[in-house]
């Protein structure tokens, strides 16, 4: 869908308005040196700008989110394009529905915001993987984000498809999009591959052309690998940085130009595990206010964070491993929900001390609805539908594959083996070298075990006859998106150890759950093997009618543990009630039917199940829950055995 042609206007008027309209041939977005601002159409313009990230909105409510954000006095709204979400399989590309860039590219025009784009290829963003494709690591030796032949084949082949279909998006081209970034924060990365960043340089002017404006984006300590000769280098630092020292060091890459922060941190994310983030209104308003004092162009980030729908999450290690939470609310001006807060207001008001902003009222908060409790009835353990959710059957191996290698992005594999020998007292059961990725819920002939955890829980203690049926069931809990300097490779990476014996002769169960849940689920029970109240991993659900027009809610799992939650066969995201700080996940309206149409929530519980299998529908979120100690273990007391809270360090 190429951007709209300009308004139809009355024949005779068109000659007139052309006369005075930009056309695609007079329209331009440059920087001017001399006087450090850029021009649009050859008049200065400095953009107030802010993030959203059309991957983390139902593209329902992007119209909605994009509205507000004008209605903000915004002019720009900045997003990446996130790879893997576009390019599942290498060759196979997804543009459609909720990937359907061009659309949320069409929406932006339509709410008179300018666009940054950020490609990529890698982009962070608590994403998983940073947006590049896991399928990167089928070659396990790959060098990414460097000029590894290999990785930047991958790279080509992407942009290739991807860049061309921007070019009639480009502003100078009768688009919006008006700068573009390269790569991101890459003088953050260990590789400071300056052949990488000239390559990259290269592909996008050879197929975007030599009109729109290339740019980076560097932390200040970036700024020596991350910056590239020709392409406009740009910062990001929050409100607590110091501004004045920032961009005095920018001065001494860009001495000449408009000074650019192209993240301004709003607020900032969230780790399971860790206290829920916040940035205070005046600290915030202070900043933007001083830097459009000083003429600079900022682009807050986020200004709407939204939701990691499905396993989308991406990671951080820092000591412990921290998965980012479902919620991407960001402690953004406009929230998870979509609502205006007092922080946006207190932006709009900055911002109309220096420029004009749209005339009329913000919307109100979107209906909220409360409903429930709802009871949820057992479906049964996952293990007992194992023929549903992999219909091709087990891989075989002797010792136990990455997810990449089985060629599963992300969920979960099964890892299936038999004791050969009966174990008749209680013994260590353990992986070697942190080797389990991320998470694993151990079960013995179907009975639960216990949990195994990525740097934080090591050993367990396991008994069982010969013959007995080994199965663990290895979540993947998002791959990093930031600062690994290493390949996030998922699933058991070394063969599991059970006393002296190093355990063998594996079968891989990659489980294809969404597709399963989306096809509603086979309601039939099998009879459970064990009686005493259920726990590991299994399927809740119940079904619902919505009697009213109903409205935004957040659904509440208390006393469950951690799992994932489908409505309607939308994969609503990750729980981890027992870990906190995220104790509600944002229902999005146009997710559920109404008007007494009945609904279906679909649980799968990983660990333990409440004796009260209920849930409930509230009309606020709860992202700030105390967090559960003695849920969390540390590091070194527990390869000891014994397990101790431990404060999280995080960003
Ligand atoms: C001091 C930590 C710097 C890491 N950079 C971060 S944390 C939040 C944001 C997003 O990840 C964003 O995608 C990064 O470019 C910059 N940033």
């Amino acid at each position: 869908m190429a951007p709209k042609k300009p308004l139809c206007l009355p024949a005779l008027l068109l000659p007139l308005l052309t006369l005075l309209l930009p056309q695609a041939g007079t329209r331009s977005f440059v920087v001017d040196r001399e006087n450090d601002r850029f021009l649009l159409d050859g008049a200065p313009f400095r953009y107030v700008s802010g993030s959203l990230h059309y991957f983390r909105v139902p593209r329902v409510l992007w119209a909605d989110r994009l509205y507000k954000m004008r209605m903000s006095g915004l002019n720009t709204v900045q997003f990446y394009v996130p790879w893997n979400y576009h390019e599942p399989q290498p060759g196979v590309y997804n543009f459609n529905g909720s990937r359907d860039l061009f659309a949320f590219l069409n929406e932006a025009s339509l709410a008179n915001l300018l666009v940054i784009l950020r490609p990529g290829p890698y982009i962070c963003a608590e994403w998983d993987m940073g947006g590049l494709p896991a399928w990167l690591l089928q070659k396990s030796d790959i060098q990414l984000r460097t000029s590894d032949p290999a990785f930047l084949a991958a790279v080509d082949s992407w942009f290739k498809v991807l860049l061309p279909k921007l070019y009639p998006w480009l502003y100078h081209n009768g688009g919006n999009i008006i700068s573009i970034q390269v790569e991101n924060e890459y003088g953050s990365y260990r590789a400071c591959d300056f052949s990488y960043m000239r390559h990259l340089a290269g592909l996008f002017r050879a197929l975007l052309g030599d009109r729109i404006l290339l740019f980076t984006t560097d932390g200040p300590e970036g700024l020596k690998c991350g910056s590239l000769q020709g392409l406009y280098t740009t910062v990001d630092f929050g409100p607590a940085d110091n501004m004045t020292k920032i961009f005095g060091l920018l001065r001494e890459y860009e001495p000449h130009g408009p000074l650019v922060n192209s993240e301004y941190y709003t607020g900032w994310l969230d780790y399971w595990g860790q206290n829920h983030s916040t940035r205070s209104i005046l600290a915030v308003t202070k900043g933007l206010e001083s830097m459009l004092k000083l003429g600079a162009s900022v682009n807050m980030y986020m200004f709407h964070g939204g939701t990691n729908f499905g396993y989308w999450n991406g990671a951080d290690e820092k000591g412990c491993f921290l998965p980012i939470t479902t919620s991407y609310d960001y402690d953004a001006p406009i929230s998870e929900a979509g609502d205006p807060t007092p922080k946006l207001f207190a932006l709009r008001n900055v911002i109309s001390e220096f420029q004009e902003i749209p005339l009329g009222p913000l919307p109100p908060p979107s209906p909220k609805m409360t409903l429930g409790p709802l009871t949820l009835q057992l479906d049964g353990d996952l293990l007992a539908f194992l023929d549903f959710l992999c219909p091709q059957g087990p891989i075989s191996s002797i010792l136990p594959m990455s997810f990449e290698a089985v060629k599963q992005d992300r969920g979960f594999v099964l890892y299936r083996t038999y004791l050969t020998y009966t174990v008749s007292e209680p013994t260590q059961f353990w992986v070697p070298n942190n080797g389990v990725h991320d998470r694993a819920y151990v079960m013995v002939d179907g009975v639960f075990q216990g949990v195994l955890e990525r740097n934080m829980k090591h050993q367990l203690f396991l008994m069982g006859k010969v013959g007995a049926k080994l199965d663990i069931l290895l979540e993947n809990m998002g791959r990093l998106s930031f600062g690994s300097n290493s390949s996030d490779f998922k699933g058991l990476l070394e063969p599991p150890v059970l006393g002296q014996t190093v355990l063998s002769q594996w079968l891989m169960f990659p489980l294809k759950i969404d597709k399963l849940v989306k096809r509603w689920f086979p309601l039939q029970l099998k009879k459970r093997s064990h009686p005493q109240v259920p726990s590991g991993p299994t399927f809740y659900s119940t079904k619902f009618p919505i009697l009213g027009e109903g409205g935004d809610t957040f659904l509440s799992l208390p006393g469950w543990t951690k799992g994932q939650v489908w409505i309607n066969g939308f994969n609503l995201g990750r729980y981890w009630t027992k870990r906190g700080p995220q104790e509600t996940l944002y229902v999005p309206r146009p997710l559920l039917f109404s008007r007494g149409a009945l609904n279906k929530i679909t649980l799968l519980e990983l660990e333990n199940v409440p004796p009260q299998p209920q849930v409930q529908f509230l009309d606020r979120p709860i992202l700030n829950s105390t967090l559960h100690k003695t849920y969390i273990y540390s590091l070194s007391a527990d390869t000891q055995g014994a397990s101790e809270p431990m404060e999280l360090s995080g960003h």
